[in-house]
């Protein structure tokens, strides 16, 4: 069902700071921060010749990533996105199998403006998931 690896997110508390890292100090291509208010992030993708490395940090009150920064106040690895062809059916096989998917259960626009679900870590050995069809 899964896929390529499409990006590896890294939450972090200077967006700033981390993306002159990845740009000057490991001299990878980094695009422009993207404002993100519908996943409550805002972002900023490193473009690696094989996937991608999305820097996150909290965008507005309510976001989903302030508790994981509360309890990892330097940046830790947030989430693993990989890619389906069909995502409504890669969410009603995986809540068949008793997966839990995160949010309403319907699909958001992502940051490449393609839909994307989320899988409960504590279902998946401790890692966020998320899926994004291509
Ligand atoms: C723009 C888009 C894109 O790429 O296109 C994005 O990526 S948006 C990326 C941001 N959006 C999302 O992450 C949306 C989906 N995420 C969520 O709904 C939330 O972040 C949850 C995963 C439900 C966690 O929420 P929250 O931290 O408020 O809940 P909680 O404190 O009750 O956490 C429940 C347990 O899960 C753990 N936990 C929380 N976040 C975790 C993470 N990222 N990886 C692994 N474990 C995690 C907590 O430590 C806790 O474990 P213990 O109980 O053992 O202490
Ligand atoms: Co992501």
């Amino acid at each position: 069902m899964i896929g390529r690896l499409n990006h590896v997110a890294i939450a972090v508390p200077d967006l700033e700071a981390a993306a002159a890292q990845y740009r000057d100090t490991l001299g990878a291509v980094v695009r422009a921060p993207q404002e993100e208010p519908d996943h409550g992030v805002t972002v900023v993708f490193i473009e690696l010749p094989n996937t991608k490395v999305e820097l996150l940090h909290p965008l507005g009150d309510n976001s989903p990533i302030q508790g994981f920064l509360d309890k990892n106040p330097s940046g830790g690895i947030h989430h693993m996105c990989f890619e389906v062809e069909d995502i409504l059916a890669a969410r009603d096989t995986l809540k068949a199998q008793g997966a839990r998917v995160l949010g309403t259960g319907e699909p958001k626009i992502g940051a490449h403006g393609k839909p994307v679900l989320f899988l409960h870590p504590k279902d998946f050995n401790g890692c966020l998931i998320e899926l994004e069809q291509v």
